[in-house]
């Protein structure tokens, strides 16, 4: 490789993990959220807050980035790469662990955003989308054989108790509710004249709408997960976000999912997830002048 092809592949890693960061950095300060931190305050959390939150995505940057360079130094999907990717999201949770005093903050979205950084250092001129989510669900698919003997997770209880597939399942299916549920949502919301921020919202409760969040499950139970489904569809059937009836159900659902301590950090990662997916394709187009 030349000197400029280097400096280039390089570029290119530092712009994924400025993107994963600025993704989370994003989400976090959208608000009014239901029951999520954001700028109003913790929601649902007591050991959560918007300062720890923004430190912890910033101590996320070398991890992406390593990520990144890991994805262009193997050029394709392999299970090499799944197994370094893996070390790198270990080394990375461990990293936030440090910065947040033992606090999970980002574990959900290390894990999809990850992947998409990943998939997306793979092949920089083919980053639409979906065929970034596609390379991301190939890689979330490969077994990785250094996962180390893991206590039982949240996650994995409520998994095995509800029959549900969670962060993994939403991964290894090709991030369904970032395709097919967010970014149609952030985009039509968009076209319709919403502000930025209502367009985001919408774009949160439409991935709420279906997620079978395991952080809901497991702080509140299938009756939370329902309520917070039903109540995120009532705001986008009222109108959206933007609208006055919606933003009365907005309020409605935001206190009783406080009420529940039913927080949808899952639905929060995959926000991120989707904004990191936005601003991507917008990058390449700039860089490559096309419609991706
Ligand atoms: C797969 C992960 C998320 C573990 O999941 P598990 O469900 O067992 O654990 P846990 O309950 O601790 O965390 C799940 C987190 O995912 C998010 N989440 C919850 N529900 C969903 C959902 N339906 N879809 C997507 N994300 C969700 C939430 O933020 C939640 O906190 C991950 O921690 C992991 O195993 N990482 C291994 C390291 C790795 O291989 N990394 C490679 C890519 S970086
Ligand atoms: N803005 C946000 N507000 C709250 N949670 C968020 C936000 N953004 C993302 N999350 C996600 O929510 C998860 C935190 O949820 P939760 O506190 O239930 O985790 P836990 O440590 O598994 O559970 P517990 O704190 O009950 O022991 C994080 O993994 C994070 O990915």
């Amino acid at each position: 490789m030349n000197a400029q092809a280097a400096r280039q592949e390089q570029a290119w890693a530092d712009r994924l993990a400025d993107q994963a960061v600025q993704a989370l950095l994003d989400e976090v300060a959208l608000s009014p959220k239901p029951a999520l931190v954001d700028q109003r305050g913790s929601g649902a959390h007591r050991d959560l807050n918007l300062g720890l939150m923004q430190a912890s995505a910033w101590s996320l940057w070398p991890g992406f980035q390593a990520m990144a360079q890991a994805a262009q130094a193997e050029g394709q999907v392999t299970p090499g790469l799944r197994e370094c990717i893996g070390q790198l999201g270990r080394e990375a949770e461990a990293e936030m662990l440090r910065v947040t005093d033992g606090v999970n903050t980002h574990r959900g979205a290390i894990w999809a955003l990850g992947l998409l950084v990943t998939a997306a250092a793979i092949a920089p001129d083919l980053c639409e989308a979906k065929a970034v989510a596609y390379r991301a669900a190939a890689l979330a698919r490969l077994p990785d054989r250094q996962l180390p003997a893991q206590s039982t997770s949240h996650g994995q209880r409520v998994m095995q108790r509800y029959g549900v597939r969670g962060a993994r399942g939403e991964a290894q299916a090709g991030f369904p509710s970032v395709v097919l549920n967010g970014l149609p949502q952030l985009r039509a919301s968009r076209r319709a004249g919403a502000i930025e921020t209502n367009a985001r919202l919408d774009a949160l409760l439409a991935i709420m709408a279906t997620l079978e969040d395991t952080c809901v499950l497991h702080r509140a139970g299938l009756d939370g997960m329902l309520c917070m489904q039903q109540g995120a569809r009532a705001v986008l059937e009222s109108g959206g976000s933007a609208s006055l009836l919606g933003r009365q159900h907005l309020r409605a659902l935001d206190q009783t999912l406080v009420a529940l301590n039913a927080s949808p950090g899952g639905a929060a990662d995959l926000l991120a997830a989707t904004l990191f997916l936005d601003a991507l394709e917008s990058d390449a187009q700039r860089l490559y002048g096309r419609d991706c």
